[in-house]
């Protein structure tokens, strides 16, 4: 595996600051059930975040919207300085393309396609298609020696780098990861962790949902969602890829603890 991911195109340069997403009030209502609930955030260009609550919580409306899958029934969202709800259904497929990579639980390849024509069909969606540059995005995940396999003949795993080859392929000023490591074992989600801290190095911006207290750990920071609402905060002292963490919490609500994300941004996990 080459040691290099390539760095994140930059953002127009007359944008405020380094925030490059802003949610304002954003809430997403379904007949009386808020899946997410006025909920405001900013999130620094570069960080990697974390995003963590039960089931239900509104983690994967929240990234639906986030990556202009879904639109608020109220609030507005900042993404490198645009508000999205001011683009037309072309200039959101542009952020699509250029500015977004999405990486799900469910890996989403084309069966009958090999690894490489799976990463090329991204290519061709977003420009022209490169042989080449195929290749050596397989090869940043580690898996040349794999390009010519079709899905069914790789590992979860390995689908899993795939994936995260075929979301990179634009390089994306913002990567988002919907349970990113659910269908992982501790071996492969490590690889995929790996592949993360150094997209983080290399300055791309991260937003993670999972349901994995170390994969969460991983993150700069921590955000808890319960019932729609941001309800606890946390930034690991350490940095990404650190497991020594201290807890803020803005005491907005009581963390629904039925899936156990709680115990983890109160710090019970093992704190090496
Ligand atoms: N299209 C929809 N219509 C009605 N309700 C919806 C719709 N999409 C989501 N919901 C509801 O919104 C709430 C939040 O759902 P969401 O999928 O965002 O939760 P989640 O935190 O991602 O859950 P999980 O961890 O189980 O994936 C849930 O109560 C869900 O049933």
């Amino acid at each position: 595996m080459t040691d290099t991911l390539t760095a994140p195109r930059t953002g127009s340069p007359d944008q405020g600051a380094d925030v490059l997403l802003e949610l304002q009030h954003v809430s997403k209502i379904y007949g009386d059930l808020h899946a997410v609930d006025d909920l405001s955030l900013q999130v620094p260009r570069g960080q990697w975040l974390s995003v963590v609550g039960s089931s239900g919580s509104g983690k994967t409306t929240l990234m639906n919207i986030i990556g202009c899958m879904d639109t608020p029934t109220r609030g507005s969202v900042l993404l490198d300085g645009r508000e999205l709800g001011r683009l037309n259904a072309s200039q959101l497929t542009d952020i699509r393309k250029h500015v977004i990579g999405l990486v799900f639980q469910q890996f989403h390849l084309i069966p009958h396609l090999t690894a490489i024509e799976n990463v090329m069909v991204a290519q061709y969606y977003h420009s022209m298609t490169d042989e080449k540059e195929a290749l050596a995005a397989l090869e940043n995940v580690g898996l040349g020696e794999r390009a010519h396999h079709l899905p069914s003949q790789l590992s979860g795993g390995e689908q899993q780098r795939v994936c995260i080859a075929r979301a990179l392929i634009n390089h994306p000023q913002l990567v988002l990861a919907d349970e990113p490591t659910g269908n992982l074992d501790e071996a492969n989600e490590q690889l995929v962790l790996d592949i993360f801290a150094r997209l983080h190095a290399a300055g791309t911006t991260l937003i993670v949902v999972t349901h994995d207290a170390h994969v969460a750990s991983c993150g700069q920071r921590q955000i808890l969602l319960n019932h729609g609402r941001l309800v606890g905060e946390k930034h690991n002292v350490g940095g990404a890829g650190r497991r020594e963490s201290d807890m803020l919490d803005f005491g907005q609500g009581e963390p629904d603890t039925r899936a156990g994300d709680a115990s983890a941004l109160r710090g019970e996990e093992a704190q090496s």
